[in-house]
């Protein structure tokens, strides 16, 4: 593949970040990528795995010149980390973002732009419960989808420009207006990761099932949500404080549902509860036969 970006600065060396630089690097999609980190740590870890072209301890210096540079700190962090860079930007540049959540973020970042700066926010729908640059793998983003929500007046050409870099990188490309994105997520990842942490918080409350049976004998669905519920503190309270609304709307719908099935339980009532579960293996195995999950091992065998 052919260079897309001269000159790439990532911000927030972490799992994203990582990945994307290794992504970039294997396909050749960047002149050079440079990477910024706050701390001394990662920089050095950075380093060592040889994960960009040069690591800096300025901002400023690592998106002097960058053609392309993308913002993959925290979604809290997104606003201060815009502010710092703005004077040193690169007249023409694209910045773009990975944060999980999008209208907040577009409300934070794009004041701080100058005029002809192209912002293009997206959001990569892939990750895992590791952080930091250790955590980084070239193939994060293979056949996952990576949705961009551009402002009423981008740039049609930088839009397409962007979308070559991330087929480049392997993911599937769609457009989202942001609000939209914020309510699906908030419906396929937000909310889902807050059940999970409260599942793993309510088994932890039962301390005399924690300390021995639940690591002893946790079966399956447990052990899922106990991979979600390792996914970074500082990631997730970001997430939640920036979609508030769509994460309370979820959450409401899913309590209404989840009192139905409790009274269902409560009356004795199994065609209620087979009924019910009859449809959401339905939406699996609907899942699964339209290839979205390739995770699955049962992939492509159209069995869920
Ligand atoms: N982890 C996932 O599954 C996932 C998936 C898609 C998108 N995202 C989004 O991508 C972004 C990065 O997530 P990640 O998983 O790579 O996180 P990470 O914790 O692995 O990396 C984030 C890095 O940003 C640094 N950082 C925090 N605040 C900073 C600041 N003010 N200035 C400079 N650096 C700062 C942290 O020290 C860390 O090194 C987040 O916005 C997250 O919502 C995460
Ligand atoms: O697989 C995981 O560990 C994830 O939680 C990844 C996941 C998700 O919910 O699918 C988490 C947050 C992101 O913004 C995008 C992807």
């Amino acid at each position: 593949m052919s260079v897309i970006y001269d000159r790439v600065a990532l911000i927030g060396l972490g799992l994203i970040a990582g990945s994307m630089a290794l992504a970039m690097r294997e396909k050749g999609l960047a002149g050079q990528v440079h990477g910024y980190a706050r701390s001394a740590e990662t920089r050095d870890v950075a380093r060592e795995i040889g994960l960009c072209d040069a690591i800096h301890n300025d901002v400023s210096v690592a998106v002097k010149d960058a053609d392309l540079v993308v913002l993959a700190v925290p979604v809290g962090a997104m606003g201060d980390v815009a502010a710092e860079i703005a004077p040193h930007l690169k007249p023409g540049a694209v910045v773009t973002d990975v944060g999980s959540v999008k209208q907040s973020v577009i409300d934070a970042v794009a004041p701080h732009l100058p005029e002809g700066i192209h912002f293009i926010p997206g959001h990569p729908l892939a990750g895992t419960e590791h952080s930091g640059p250790r955590a980084g793998f070239a193939s994060l983003f293979r056949n996952r989808w990576w949705l961009l929500t551009p402002l009423p007046d981008a740039d049609e050409a930088q839009v397409a420009r962007l979308e070559d870099l991330v087929r480049g990188i392997g993911a599937n490309v769609e457009r989202m207006d942001p609000g939209h994105h914020d309510l699906v997520l908030a419906v396929t990842s937000h909310t889902p990761h807050l059940i999970a942490y409260t599942m793993v918080g309510v088994a932890d409350h039962l301390r005399r099932v924690t300390d021995e049976e639940v690591i002893k004998y946790s079966a399956a669905g447990f052990r899922d949500f106990t991979r979600i519920a390792a996914s970074d503190p500082t990631m997730w309270r970001d997430v939640f404080l920036h979609n508030r609304e769509a994460t309370l709307d979820i959450l409401g719908r899913f309590t209404e549902e989840l009192f139905v099935l409790q009274r269902a339980i409560r009356m004795g009532d199994g065609q209620q509860l087979h009924d019910y579960f009859t449809r959401t293996r339905a939406i699996r195995r609907g899942i699964i036969e339209a290839g979205q999950d390739t995770d699955a091992p049962d992939f492509g065998r159209g069995k869920g």
